[in-house]
């Protein structure tokens, strides 16, 4: 399918904060087709909000937006801090709240720790977050069940996001330095801000004014 170039680009991430970002776009008064309840299309156009929607990986949206073939897009803080992509990051958009962590077992003792053994699936974030606490550590990255690593051996602590705290808990593993909020948050690619400003202006005010709104209810 080829870019049409007069339907505004967005990239949505699959998964977790997909149905909050739908939500938030229908209640901003886009008519989302009923494909976005129900399909497994990956592109889904939507003539009457003049939209192309892109569904993504959480972790791949700022890469289509950077490389402009989504005009738009929303992501994760984590995904942000970790991919470091050349995207303006315009809105808070207030959804998929939950924070970065530093967690270890209980046992764990960091004064006995000389070259710490950090599991992460954030392997920049980390490293960027220890070097600026003037700390060396050694990363090992990981792509999920991040909390196994202690347990098993493989690493001294994990950095990870925390929403409930139930899998730290039931892995028994405690909480020993909060390192950042997450939200997910709405970017633009720079070269579009420019050409497609009106329409890009228009979303961010639509969306902000329901972000707005939800935090005064
Ligand atoms: N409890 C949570 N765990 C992980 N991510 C969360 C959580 N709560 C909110 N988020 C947000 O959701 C995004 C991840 O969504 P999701 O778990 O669907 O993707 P993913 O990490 O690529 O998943 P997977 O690799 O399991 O397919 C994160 O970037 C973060 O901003
Ligand atoms: O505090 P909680 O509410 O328990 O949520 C946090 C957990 O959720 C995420 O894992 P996910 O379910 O995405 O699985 P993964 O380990 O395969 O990434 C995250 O990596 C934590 O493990």
């Amino acid at each position: 399918m080829t870019p049409d170039s007069k339907l505004l680009t967005v990239a949505m991430p699959k998964g977790r904060i997909f149905d909050e970002a739908v939500a938030l776009l229908r209640k901003a008064d886009y008519p989302l087709p009923p494909e976005f309840d129900e399909s497994r299309k990956l592109i889904i156009d939507s003539p009457e909000a003049g939209m192309r929607f892109i569904l993504a990986k959480p972790m791949d949206v700022p890469t289509y937006v950077e490389h402009g073939v989504a005009d738009v897009g929303v992501a994760g803080k984590d995904v942000l801090l970790e991919e470091k992509r050349d995207v303006y990051e315009v809105l808070d958009l207030k959804i998929s709240a939950c924070y970065m962590a530093v967690a270890a077992l209980p046992t764990y003792n960091p004064k006995a720790d000389i070259a710490p053994k950090i599991a992460s699936k954030y392997p920049n974030l980390a490293s960027s977050y220890f070097r600026e606490q003037g700390e060396q550590v050694e990363i090992i990255k990981l792509n999920g069940s991040i909390e196994l690593a202690p347990i098993i051996g493989l690493a001294d602590r994990i950095v990870d996001i925390v929403s409930t705290g139930r899998t730290l808990k039931e892995n028994g593993l405690v909480e020993i330095e909060t390192m950042m909020p997450i939200t997910s948050r709405f970017i633009v690619n720079p070269v579009s801000y420019r050409t497609k400003s009106e329409q890009i202006d228009d979303m961010v005010e639509r969306i902000a004014a329901v972000v707005e709104g939800e935090k005064n209810q």
